[in-house]
């Protein structure tokens, strides 16, 4: 995440800098009053940059309007004088700059700072909350920095910022208000069907939602406090005491009083000694910011000690003892120009955006998913809309919502398929997911590719091509009709010799022996993946106990809820007569050196206990094992799914995440992240080299 300081805008002459001044403030107003700026972050952000380098080349000809070293850029105002300022902080885009920044710290304080914490950048809207005698008595926006507006209306729908706190204080919460992933899905919910327009993203919701009075319909928000201080009437000693503290005090302090704070999260404050701490910690927050639950644009890096923070002072706009480390935008706004309906390899039909391209941290972006068709009518998306797209990491990139106040009327209604668009069998509407009628059969090349593929059968030889000709010669019609395919069949294909055909034979005499849990997968049962598979194969040990589990004993199995059980049965019984087929075709159905469970007994029938089926020994017995980078060595050819069988058949437990639970961290080549948390976290580190030799007997 090194050095992506986002370019600036070009302006050429003052007109076009007056032009632009316009559009920043107006975009910022929008942006923090009612969520509704046509730019997202980047685009902003750009053109901030560009009018700042305007200025310092024309410093005569500044406008008293210009967003530059202004709180919220000079767009918002307030009536409510805060008691201190509500700042903005200034950012820094890469470990060089924020070196840079800690050593320019240390000479303002006169010594290095004696300590850091650093905290998630929590992507809201700040607010100052003030408490009379532990009673929550008013809230207020940052509004210009030196008053807010009045937005008390609002107590009571934030969770995490209470009416009471645990002990009769006077003194002022600040934090962040935002919308979790789960409240914004919820909002735009609420909202389309109170007839209102979707907000293109959480941070928008929020902000929308903050300022709005006396809507027909409430929706929750959440609250992270970053900040404790004292009133005008708070008690001297408290008021002594909170000037004095660190941060990091204050944080304990704000959770004692029972204000939610970033303690409850997978990225909770930490403090750190050097700069290279703060660093590491930057990349570990960098690295689980794809999975939290709520939006982060950063990570905020304060100098710690009050003493320190108070050496170093504050400008107008930011304070100095403070630094946003940005990392780069996760949603950029573009339009929507088709939609697809793609049948995958069970059936599904899924709706697949097609965008304008658009970058997004460094890959150009032109699908991302739209999940399913009730999720287009609940975001009120149409064609040629202006819509916000999220990518974060590896995750598929994701449309939040449209910009609905950018539409043009000339957007048109998204066109539901009516029947199937591959095979034209009528749809199964019935759930979310749509599914054609025809099944596993609709998609059979995909389905049987899947199948043979490494992590499944791995069937040498199977690749597509050969398999869109097996299908289309009429030879197979589903998975089991594979494992009865004659030589004679195989030569009177097209370019199948003597030799491809007896290897593919070979092939598909090997794949008919490997294990229940590669069987599983490759069966594609829906709502389970590799590591799921193992897990049933391990605690079932064969098929016909597998078949013979109702909901309740599936559920046994670690990872099952209640939700998924009752599919699983359904598949199982839907997958009958091609599992009947494959077994009589020869496949092995049972996972080696797994036992069956034993029926429960009569008495202990509360559905926790554990998997019968796991080895009792094992060189990893009872560990939890994480591979990450490139294998060397012995281990080089395999596959991070075989990696992860080689673990459970040593009596381990795979993981793909590091954390205080994991006993082994086993990095090769390139590995990053996932490295770097279990040095932090103080986890066994091994090299491809010594894990190959801890499981030795086993990959003879
Ligand atoms: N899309 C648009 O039209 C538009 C317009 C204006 C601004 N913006 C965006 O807003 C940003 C600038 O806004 P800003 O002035 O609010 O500053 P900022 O978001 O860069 O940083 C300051 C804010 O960070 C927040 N924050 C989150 N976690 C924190 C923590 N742990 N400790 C302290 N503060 C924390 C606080 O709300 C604080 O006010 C830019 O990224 C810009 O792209 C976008
Ligand atoms: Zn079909």
């Amino acid at each position: 995440m090194a050095g992506m300081t986002t370019p600036a805008a070009q302006i050429v002459d003052a007109a076009a800098y007056a032009q632009a001044v316009e559009d920043a403030v107006q975009a910022s107003a929008a942006y923090y009053t009612g969520g509704t700026s046509v730019l997202d972050d980047d685009a902003y952000d750009r053109l901030v940059r560009g009018i700042a380098a305007w200025e310092a080349a024309h410093p005569e000809q500044v406008l008293p309007d210009s967003p530059t070293g202004k709180v919220a850029g000079g767009a918002v105002e307030g009536d409510v004088p805060h008691t201190v300022a509500m700042l903005s902080l200034d950012n820094v885009f890469s470990p060089e700059e924020f070196t840079a920044w800690a050593a320019s710290l240390a000479r303002r304080v006169g010594h290095e700072a004696e300590r850091y914490s650093v905290e998630p950048k929590l992507d809201g809207l700040a607010i100052a909350a003030r408490y009379t005698r532990g009673r929550l008595t008013r809230l207020i926006t940052r509004g210009d920095g030196t008053a807010g507006e009045d937005v008390t209306h609002a107590a009571g729908t934030v969770d995490g910022l209470p009416e009471r706190l645990t002990e009769p204080v006077t003194v002022e919460v600040r934090g962040e208000v935002l919308m979790t992933t789960a409240q914004f899905e919820h909002a735009n919910e609420v909202r389309t069907a109170h007839g209102g327009q979707p907000f293109a993203n959480p941070r928008n919701a929020a902000a929308g939602t903050l300022r709005a009075k006396d809507r027909a319909y409430t929706v929750p928000m959440t609250f992270f406090g970053y900040g404790l201080l004292p009133l005008a009437d708070t008690e001297a000693d408290l008021a002594a005491a909170l000037g004095e503290a660190a941060h990091s005090d204050l944080m304990a302090r704000a959770a004692v009083l029972g204000v939610n704070t970033t303690a409850t999260t997978a990225v909770p404050g930490v403090t750190a000694d050097t700069v290279e701490a703060v660093l590491a910690r930057v990349r570990e927050i960098g690295a689980l910011r794809p999975e939290l639950p709520f939006g982060i644009d950063g990570i905020v890096v304060k100098a710690d000690l009050a003493a320190d923070q108070q050496a170093a002072g504050s400008g107008t706009r930011a304070p100095r003892w403070a630094i946003a480390y940005k990392l780069p935008a996760v949603e950029k706004i573009t339009r929507l120009l088709e939609v697809e309906w793609n049948v995958g390899r069970t059936g599904i039909i899924a709706p697949r955006a097609v965008l304008a391209p658009v970058e997004i941290d460094g890959s150009t972006i032109t699908y991302a998913t739209l999940h399913n068709p009730a999720d287009i009518t609940r975001r009120d998306l149409r064609l040629g809309d202006h819509v916000m797209v999220h990518r974060a990491g590896d995750v598929i990139p994701r449309v939040e919502a449209p910009v609905a106040h950018l539409r043009t009327g000339e957007e048109q209604p998204i066109v539901f398929p009516a029947v199937c668009p591959r095979c034209g069998s009528a749809i199964d509407t019935g759930e979310q997911r749509w599914r054609c009628e025809n099944g596993r059969n609709c998609h059979l090349v995909a389905s049987l590719s899947y199948a043979a593929g490494r992590d499944q059968l791995d069937i040498e030889g199977l690749g597509q091509t050969r398999v869109v000709q097996l299908v289309e010669a009429g030879l197979v019609a589903d998975l089991a009709d594979l494992f009865t395919l004659t030589r004679e069949q195989l030569l009177g294909l097209d370019r199948m010799g003597e030799t491809s055909t007896d290897n593919l034979l070979a092939a598909l005499a090997t794949a008919k022996g490997r294990p229940l849990a590669r069987v599983l997968c490759a069966l594609g049962v829906r709502g389970t993946g590799r590591s799921m598979s193992r897990r049933i194969a391990r605690h079932f040990a064969t098929m016909d106990h597998l078949r013979a589990a109702d909901a309740e004993a599936i559920q046994r199995v670690d990872g099952i809820g209640t939700e998924k059980a009752p599919s699983i049965v359904a598949e199982l019984a839907e997958l009958a007569p091609l599992i009947d087929k494959l077994v009589a075709a020869g496949v092995n159905m049972t996972e080696p050196g797994a036992t069956p469970p034993a029926a429960p007994a009569a008495d202990e029938d509360d559905g926790t206990t554990e998997s019968a089926a796991a080895p009792a020994g094992g060189p990893l017995a009872g560990m939890t094992v994480v591979v990450t980078g490139a294998m060397t060595g012995p281990l080089e050819k395999l596959s991070r799914n075989e990696m992860n069988e080689l673990v459970e058949r040593a009596g381990g437990r795979s993981s793909s995440s590091v954390s205080k639970k994991t006993s082994l961290v086993v990095a090769g080549e390139g590995a990053g992240s996932k490295r770097a948390k279990a040095e932090t976290l103080g986890v066994r580190l091994a090299t491809p080299d010594e894990f190959a030799v801890l499981v030795a007997d086993l990959i003879a």
